[in-house]
């Protein structure tokens, strides 16, 4: 079938988008009639979706279905920014992808200010990913020795789980929650230096299948949402998902003045009223000011699954006046990230990466006390010009 063939089987609906690679030569040419097709059917010019590099072979392999193009987003750096991490120990310009004008210059404020004062430190504390089921059973009775199941054969389950990849490790299935006749079982593993959400999924389907061999009870769904996976949660909080990091500094008198044109005074008094208060009188889970756009920005720039930004805007910001020296923390309990897998093997994303040395295996751990030390550098900018009555003057110089 030819081009013209297959837009107007498409217009007249006798052909489904994902149909038309099974006509081409290839995932390119494919993608190409799908945007012809959509440029009709929406009766508009996609010239610059049309523009890419990326090999749509590979991204139509593992990232995407019905590909009409790509979309472009700018892409800054901020540094060079001082880090005294575990794994990250080095001055690194991080690649940030955003449309907001003003971001990068804020962030690459508060990486001037804390290179300056001698680095962020910064600790990776936790590292799991976890996957929880709703498994259905006749009564409570039985939810409670569901429960048991779990407890009992452990080790076997985790020998099982660990069978279906080399890289993940069970480390507890806990913990399990009763509701009813309802049984949450939260599957916690180590994923090395993927993100691990297949890994951990397929991991626990296998689980499932000795569940119901053994008892004939089986998960009604395999996300039962106690996971939680790309929702805000307090048992994330608690428990921690992905990387759990912090992250702290020591700011001289002088150099708050300086860079951040204000005192500790006043920052401690900002993030008091505003991300502890505030926050609390908003009902938010989040005490902090904007941990979204650094972890958003790095996020797009280094191929990191978008959805997951609503798990790492949640956290505290800390800032204390030590005798008109600044203290300044910010704590991530909920920050699934990865230098392997998912979208990091896009080309583009793969770049981004190599920028801050977090390509490939045995990096997540440095990669994880760069994003943190990120957002310290946002978190420090943004709350030093609320102090200084600077943010909305900021935002009409830089993104008006
Ligand atoms: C805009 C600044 C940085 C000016 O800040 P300034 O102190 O007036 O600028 P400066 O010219 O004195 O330069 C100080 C440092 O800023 C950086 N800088 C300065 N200009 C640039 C530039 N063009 N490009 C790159 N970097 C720049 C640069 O690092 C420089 O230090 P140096 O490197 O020279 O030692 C400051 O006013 C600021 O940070 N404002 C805050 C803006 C901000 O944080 N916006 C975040 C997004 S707001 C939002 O989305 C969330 C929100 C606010 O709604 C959440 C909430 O509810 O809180
Ligand atoms: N399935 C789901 O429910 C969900 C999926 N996702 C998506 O899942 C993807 C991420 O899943 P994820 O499992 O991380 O990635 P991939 O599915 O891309 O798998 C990554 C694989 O890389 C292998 N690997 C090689 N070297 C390493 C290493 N050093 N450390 C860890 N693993 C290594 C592992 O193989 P092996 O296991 O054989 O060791 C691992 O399973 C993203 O695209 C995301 O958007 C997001 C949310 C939910």
């Amino acid at each position: 079938m030819d081009k013209e063939e297959i837009i107007s089987k498409l217009l007249a609906g006798e052909m489904k988008l994902y149909q038309i690679d099974k006509f081409s030569e290839n995932a390119t040419e494919a993608l190409d009639i799908r945007r012809e097709f959509i440029e009709k059917y929406s009766d508009c010019e996609l010239s610059q979706i049309a523009n890419y590099t990326l090999d749509m072979e590979m991204a139509m392999a593992k990232n995407i279905e019905n590909p009409i193009g790509t979309v472009q987003i700018p892409i800054g750096v901020a540094g060079p920014l001082k880090i005294n991490g575990e794994h990250a120990k080095d001055d690194f310009f991080v690649p940030l992808a955003t449309s907001e004008g003003a971001l990068v210059a804020s962030i690459n404020r508060g990486c001037s200010a804390i290179t300056a004062a001698g680095g962020a430190n910064a600790r990776v504390i936790a590292d799991k990913m976890t996957r929880a089921p709703v498994i259905k059973t006749e009564s409570l009775v039985e939810a409670v020795k569901v429960k048991q199941w779990f407890e009992d054969k452990f080790e076997e389950l985790k020998e099982i789980a660990e069978s279906t990849t080399s890289h993940g490790k069970l480390i507890k299935i806990d913990p399990i929650i009763i509701v009813g006749n309802y049984v949450y079982p939260r599957f916690v593993y180590s994923t090395g230096d993927s993100m691990g959400m297949n890994m951990v999924t397929i991991a626990t389907e296998k689980v499932l299948e000795k569940l119901y061999k053994d008892l004939g009870v089986h998960a009604i769904a395999l996300s039962g949402n106690l996971c939680v996976d790309k929702k805000p949660s307090a048992i994330n909080i608690v428990e921690g998902r992905g990387k759990t990091v912090v992250a702290d500094i020591l700011i001289p008198e002088d150099i708050v003045r300086t860079k951040l044109k204000t005192t500790a005074k006043a920052i401690e008094e900002v993030n008091i009223a505003k991300n502890l208060i505030g926050s609390a009188a908003a009902g938010s889970m989040a005490y902090n000011a904007h941990f979204a756009n650094m972890i958003g920005a790095i996020f797009l720039a280094t191929g990191q699954d978008e959805a997951h930004v609503v798990e790492g805007s949640l956290g505290i910001t800390t800032a204390e006046d030590k005798d008109g020296d600044l203290y300044f923390s910010v704590n991530m309990p909920d920050l699934p990230i990865a230098t392997i897998g998912g979208g990091t093997r896009l080309e583009t994303a793969n770049e981004g990466l190599k920028i801050i040395d977090c390509a490939g295996s045995e990096k997540v751990g440095k990669f994880a006390e760069i994003v943190i030390s990120t957002v310290l550098a946002g978190e420090l900018s943004l709350i030093g010009a609320l102090a200084a009555g600077h943010l909305a003057k900021a935002h009409k110089e830089l993104g008006r």
